[in-house]
């Protein structure tokens, strides 16, 4: 099942090697649980592990090998962040996507090196999402050849880049470029931020740390400012983009080329999100396996609460979600690597496809994992609320998601123009000119459902289903849309007006492509046993996932209330027939203790001498009174005392 999970047997073993390396490996452990540094203590055990990291990790990974490295990452350095986070998530891929051969020999490989760190500079105290209106400015001075950064106003602060605030010394800058007067729009700029050997701030620099946050604690998302900062023409990243000595603009071949490095995180997050919903699921269904409370008959003893239906309600539809998630996040790489590729020759006509599906897998990807961390958590009652469950900060750096790369409701949007356009080909019966992803809406429905008609429905009928269902909203809002336009608004206050629904159809869309994932994974299975436990998976997923959106098919008569109660015992039937392996499934996973961080979730199974142990180690316990009670507690009652006197 490893394997299935990891894309492949070699990876799968590899990453146990790299695990069981480390085992060996004291010096790269947390020396105390994370819970009980502070922020700044976190901050010297990621840099201390991080420099083990680069001294070693030839002798531990292939560190050409990017999932090799991330494994070394989650188990060493963990979910929290590191000195380094944006340097590898997001300064080399921009580097590497976006600045020339000639620049890429300047800095990409001082910065494969590790010679300079490096972040990625784009979202303001003002402006985050409205990319077009960013405040900062990078104006050409033809006579010096230079850009001046500048920023004009607080608004204009850049605000959020992880790392900038105390690591790094470099940083790749969005910023709008002005030439001779003329706004080209935001344009990605190497600048150097620090010295080099002092590390202080270079003159014309502002710079520090936007203070702590929900969770992601050990990143330091850092503030910048520039005063009529100067940097060479040739600072511009010129891979697509150019700017002559002159002044003179060259235009890329398409016009969000710049904004790579956002889609390299978003197709790269979903199997990071899948990996911290399977954290989560993990430590609730094994604390869930121990854990006894309550009777189901009261003639036996109390039983695990794995057994009660709820709880399993509760957490094998996330597991379903975690499995799927990591199928649709390989199948987004894939095509990821593909687009660069191509780009590379000239080629950009799949650009739009990928930015449409990473915008809907990111926003539905990213809330579904944050609203299942919660359910685990929840699943283990109090013990979830400790952080020995560790599942509050899997959730804060979770949720995230929602946030960065993209707010979701925005991300929705951009799916929402691609499928509008879609459909306006369908209403021009143009529908042969729809790209695969979106080729199903221009077929015909039929008028029911035959979901039930079988004794076991392939999965055929329920991929059918939620088609119908997204190309009906699909079709629905964007007809909304024109609508109102026909009735003589404009496009963009007919947009606002139809948002909900539209960002509705982007969602069913969306999910309809990750059930579609899951079922072109599980039906390349060849081995029989595995085949069964995927299928069993796949069927609780597509019962749970319909019931979910069955209004949709209700209201139009495509399903009927038979048919839904039909879905609903099917439900109950997979997750009775899933127990058995829930705690299997999570174990496939192959997360060792270390990487998993949970008191509450290790392998052991000893929760309570864990949970015991772990308690009286708490800093607090390091003495029977605190120096607050002989400072105020104690005076306090004294003085109670002798005003009662
Ligand atoms: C290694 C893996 C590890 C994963 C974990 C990493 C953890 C790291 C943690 C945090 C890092 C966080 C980093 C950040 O958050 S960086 C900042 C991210 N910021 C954003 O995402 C901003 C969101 N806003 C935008 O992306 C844009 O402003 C916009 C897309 C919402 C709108 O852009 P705009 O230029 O205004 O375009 P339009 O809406 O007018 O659309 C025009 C047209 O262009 C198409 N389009 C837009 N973007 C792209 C694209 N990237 N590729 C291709 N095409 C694009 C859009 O679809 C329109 O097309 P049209 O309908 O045909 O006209
Ligand atoms: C943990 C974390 C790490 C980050 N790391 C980085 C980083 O490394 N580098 C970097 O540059 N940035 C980073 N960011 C910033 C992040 O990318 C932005 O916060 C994000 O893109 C959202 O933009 P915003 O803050 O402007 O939200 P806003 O756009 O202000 O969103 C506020 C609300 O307005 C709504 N809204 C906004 N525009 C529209 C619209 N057009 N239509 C409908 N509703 C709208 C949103 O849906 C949301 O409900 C990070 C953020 C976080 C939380």
């Amino acid at each position: 099942m490893a394997a299935q999970i990891y894309s492949g047997e070699k990876y799968a073993s590899r990453r146990r090697e790299i695990s069981a390396n480390l085992a060996k490996r004291p010096e790269f452990h947390d020396s105390k649980p994370l819970p009980f540094m502070t922020r700044e203590e976190k901050i010297l055990e990621s840099s201390r592990k991080l420099t083990l990291i680069s001294k070693h990790m030839n002798e531990i990974i292939d560190p050409s090998d990017k999932r090799e490295l991330y494994h070394l990452n989650c188990e060493v350095l963990g979910i929290e962040g590191n000195p380094m986070a944006l340097h590898g998530d997001m300064f080399i891929p921009a580097l590497t996507a976006q600045a020339s051969d000639e620049q890429q020999e300047k800095w990409l490989s001082r910065a494969l090196r590790r010679e300079i760190i490096g972040t990625y500079a784009q979202t303001e105290l003002g402006h985050g999402t409205n990319l077009r209106k960013l405040e900062t400015i990078a104006t050409y001075d033809v006579d010096t050849q230079e850009f001046v950064l500048h920023t004009p106003q607080i608004t204009a602060l850049k605000w959020w880049p992880g790392n900038l605030g105390k690591s790094s010394n470099y940083a790749v800058v969005v910023a709008l470029m002005i030439i001779k007067g003329k706004n080209y729009g935001p344009q990605t700029f190497m600048v150097p931020l620090r010295d080099e050997k002092t590390h202080q701030p270079l003159k014309g620099i502002t710079i520090g740390d936007i203070g702590p946050k929900l969770a992601y604690n050990i990143v330091d998302n850092g503030f910048l400012g520039f005063d009529h900062y100067r940097i060479p023409r040739t600072n511009l990243l010129m891979r697509h983009t150019r700017v002559e000595p002159d002044g003179t603009f060259v235009k890329p071949p398409h016009a969000k080329i710049n904004y790579s490095a956002m889609v390299h995180v978003r197709s790269y997050m979903i199997t990071g999100q899948a990996i911290m919903l399977a954290y989560a699921l993990t430590i609730a269904t094994r604390y869930s396996s121990v854990r006894r409370q309550g009777q189901i008959d009261t003639t036996q003893p109390e039983v695990k609460v794995l057994e009660y239906q709820t709880q399993q309600h509760r957490l094998f539809p996330s597991i379903a979600r975690a499995y799927a998630f990591v199928f649709a996040g390989a199948e987004t790489v894939r095509l990821y690597e593909r687009v660069l590729q191509e780009v590379e020759t000239g080629n950009v006509s799949l650009m739009a496809d990928l930015h449409a599906l990473t915008s809907g897998l990111k926003s539905v990807v990213t809330h579904q994992t944050a609203q299942g961390i919660e359910q685990a958590r929840m699943a283990c009652g109090g013990h979830g609320y400790s952080q020995a469950s560790y599942i509050s900060e899997i959730f804060g750096v979770a949720v995230g998601g929602c946030t960065y790369e993209g707010e979701n409701l925005v991300m929705l949007q951009q799916l929402a123009r691609y499928l509008v356009k879609s459909a306006g080909l369908v209403q021009a019966g143009q529908s042969s000119k729809l790209g695969p992803l979106v080729a199903y809406l221009g077929a015909k429905s039929d008028s029911t459902s035959l979901i039930d008609r079988t004794p076991t429905p392939g999965f055929a009928e329920y991929v059918k289903t939620f088609q119908h269902i997204a190309r009906k909203q699909t079709l629905k809002a964007a007809q909304k849309l024109f609508g109102f336009m026909e009735k003589g608004d404009t496009r963009e206050v007919a947009w606002n007006k139809s948002t909900v629904e539209l960002n509705r159809a982007s969602r069913l869309h969306t999910r309809l492509y990750i059930v579609e994932a899951f079922v072109r994974r599980v039906e390349e299975v060849a081995d029989p046993r595995l085949k069964e436990v995927l299928t069993d998976l796949l069927r609780l997923h597509v019962n749970y996932e319909l019931l979910d959106v069955a209004a949709y098919a209700l209201e139009d008569g495509f399903l009927s209330s038979s048919q839904l109660d039909y879905i609903r015992e099917q439900l109950y039937f997979y997750l009775a027939k899933i127990r058995p392996n829930a705690v299997s499934l999570v174990d496939s996973w192959e997360f060792s203790d270390r990487e998993l961080r949970s008191v509450l979730g290790r392998r052991d199974g000893n929760v309570y001498e864990n949970l015991f142990a772990w308690a009286k180690a708490s800093p607090l316990n390091k003495t029977d009174v605190l120096p607050s009670v002989d400072k105020y507690l104690k005076p306090l009652m004294e003085s109670a005392r002798a005003s009662k006197l």
